[in-house]
């Protein structure tokens, strides 16, 4: 697939109702676009980068790996970094790939490994001169995160398609948050991206895969019910909680 692909009219409806709902982009931007290596990132990074043809603004993008290197304790694999980087660079997306602060004997969860690559991805953003940071998170994530809060940490809350961050100096935002997972990977698909092996240890065995085995029984016995938890988050009776 080249470079002349144009995304399908729903999906480019939703991105598009995202961006302006929650005003995710402004003239003069500079995006950190972090990409894992994940159909999901690698397709934000495409989205991005041809959103600039077509916006009314101008905005800077360019893509962000943390290499936590897993994948030096597996014999004979290549590193991801290459594939990633030739993928990218098939669309002229530039790309910058740092080490990991942690390694993974250093690492004792999910969480704290997560919680540390969005620290360094904070500090790189500020290092190199970018407002802000673009996450390949999609509805399925945001609908997961929910239940996740609900069950594990007795909260309603949910990830946001736009957060502000350090007085609003850097902005997280998620262009890709009405788009179900189904339709990244079609988008993904149809660019000829390939996923690079997630060797992380701690990949779906945790909460997450169980909120995620759960919502697809769910899904599976009403087909409706993804778009009602979706519809929701954005739809909250306060008057009729606690
Ligand atoms: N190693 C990494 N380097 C840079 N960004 C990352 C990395 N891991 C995750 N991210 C960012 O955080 C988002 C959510 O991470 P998560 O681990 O849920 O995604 P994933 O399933 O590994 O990958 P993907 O979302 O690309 O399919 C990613 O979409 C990406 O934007």
């Amino acid at each position: 697939m080249d470079s002349n692909y144009s995304l399908p009219p729903h999906v480019n409806r939703k991105i598009g109702r995202a961006m302006h709902d929650y005003s995710m982009l402004d003239d003069g931007d500079r995006v950190m676009i972090a990409v894992s290596g994940g159909i999901d990132s690698l397709t934000l990074a495409w989205i991005l980068k041809s959103w600039r043809k077509k916006a009314p603004i101008s905005f800077e993008v360019m893509v962000q790996v943390i290499d936590h290197g897993f994948w030096r304790d597996h014999a004979g694999v290549a590193d991801p970094g290459e594939s990633i980087g030739k993928q990218l660079e098939r669309f002229a997306i530039t790309y910058a790939i740092d080490s990991a602060w942690e390694r993974m004997d250093q690492l004792k969860s999910c969480f704290q490994c997560a919680r540390d690559r969005r620290s360094q991805l904070f500090d790189l953003a500020r290092q190199r001169g970018f407002n802000k940071i673009a996450l390949g998170h999609h509805m399925d994530d945001l609908i997961e995160t929910f239940f996740l809060n609900i069950l594990y940490s007795g909260n309603i809350s949910t990830m946001v398609p736009v957060q502000k961050l350090f007085g609003g100096n850097l902005v997280l935002i998620r262009p890709m948050a009405y788009l179900d997972k189904n339709e990244v990977m079609m988008v993904g698909g149809d660019l000829g991206f390939l996923p690079v092996e997630n060797f992380c240890p701690f990949s779906d065995k945790g909460r997450r895969g169980s909120v995620r085995k759960l919502l697809a029984s769910l899904y599976d016995k009403n087909p409706l019910a993804k778009k009602s938890i979706f519809a929701a988050l954005a739809n909250i009776r306060s008057e009729y909680m606690l």
